[in-house]
């Protein structure tokens, strides 16, 4: 069983048709990036109740609010997270110096067909008959060896800025996953390979930077389709164009504003898993924009790649019975590799009951393809 995150992508390849279109240079939406009206789940006028939460991280009630998110929600903003401004500023600089390079040159960064490092379009690609208006560049371990192919004799400050990023976000992620779970009354006892004392040693991740070019006609076209995370919790940074959506039962499609200084942070599957369905795995999307070029940044955050996650016992009892069967990240990326967006059905053991809610059926939902 692998138990580095780069054999975990690599046991379980995803075959993408590769097609770059040069986003510099393209007029009109190409056919082959043209998607169906994107009027599936049409946003209602929402009320300020249905606005993702925003939570000050210094707030007292900090951790009842993030537990009523998880639960409501399954996504909100976090201010007072600790990232400095300065690192933030870096981070989208050297977002931006990467994907205005020459599709050429960004192309020599290309990744392998069986890895997960470097410059691509999405992973959820292979699942869609259309392309995505976007272009990705994913940073699993060092990411020395694709800035060098990218930028020869400058990669340096690159390099610096992500992996100071990387620390950083591990340390918030350990901190953002121990508050998540210490609403449901979790402690370090319950959960033997994580400490909240913050062992980060044990835990994998991947950075994940996404551009999204103006676009043309941004309703033809899909900047990364619906799709729920595989991880147990991401933090996505967004500069300041709007595009990221999460789709609210009752409510449709709802936009996550972009706020100064913010970092948006959603459930994953696996955090869904550990839960036993109690907080919400979000499904989300990025649409595009006419205008406007949008850059963001996931670290997307997980456990040890070959620990058993399985619900956790002190949210089972009779009346909570285990919603899902045991599974390691690593498998269970070869089950989203294989059921993509019905990945998590095919680990339940039973149906919704018990008061639970459907807000991870998304096998009944229409996905806008
Ligand atoms: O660009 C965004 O806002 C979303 C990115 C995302 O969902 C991902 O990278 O998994
Ligand atoms: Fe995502």
């Amino acid at each position: 069983m692998p138990s580095r995150l780069s054999d975990a992508f690599r046991a379980h390849p995803v075959h993408l048709h590769h097609n770059h279109l040069d986003f510099e240079t393209v007029q009109e939406v190409p056919d082959s990036h043209a998607w169906p009206a994107l009027v599936d789940y049409p946003s209602e006028n929402l009320h300020d109740a249905e606005s993702v939460p925003i939570i000050d991280l210094m707030d007292p009630n900090a951790a009842k609010l993030v537990g009523n998110a998880c639960e409501t929600w399954g996504v909100f903003q976090v201010t007072n997270h600790g990232i400095p401004m300065r690192l933030l500023e870096d981070l989208e600089s050297e977002g931006r110096r990467l994907f205005f390079l020459p599709a050429k040159q960004k192309l020599k960064a290309a990744r392998s067909p069986d890895g997960i490092s470097g410059y691509g379009i999405a992973r959820i690609s292979s699942f869609f008959p259309k392309l995505m208006w976007s272009e990705g560049f994913t940073i699993v371990g060092s990411p020395v060896e694709h800035a060098r192919q990218l930028w020869p004799q400058d990669y340096i400050k690159f390099c610096d800025v992500m992996e100071e990023y990387e620390k950083a976000m591990k340390k918030l992620a350990n901190r953002l996953m121990w508050i998540m779970l210490g609403s449901l009354g979790i402690t370090g006892e319950d959960l033997k390979w994580a400490s909240p004392k913050g062992d980060i040693k044990s835990a994998c991740a991947a950075l994940q930077l996404n551009s999204y070019p103006a676009c043309p006609d941004p309703n033809r076209a899909m900047g990364l389709a619906a799709h729920t995370d595989s991880t147990l919790l991401t933090v996505l940074y967004q500069n300041s164009t709007s595009g990221l959506q999460v789709l609210r039962e009752g409510a449709g499609w709802v936009t996550v504003p972009p706020t100064p200084g913010a970092l948006v942070v959603n459930v994953g599957d696996l955090l869904h898993i550990l839960s036993n369905g109690r907080y919400v795995s979000v499904l989300h999307r990025a649409v595009v924009h006419r205008t406007r070029h949008r850059l963001s940044i996931a670290y997307l955050y997980g456990p040890p790649t070959n620990i058993q996650i399985s619900p956790l016992s002190k949210l089972i009892d009779p009346k909570h019975p285990p919603l899902y069967r045991s599974v390691t990240w690593s498998e269970y990326l070869g089950t989203k590799a294989k059921h993509f967006n019905k990945a998590l059905s095919s680990v339940r053991l039973c149906g919704p009951k018990n008061g639970f809610i459907h807000l991870n059926d998304h096998s009944r939902m229409k996905l806008g393809c």
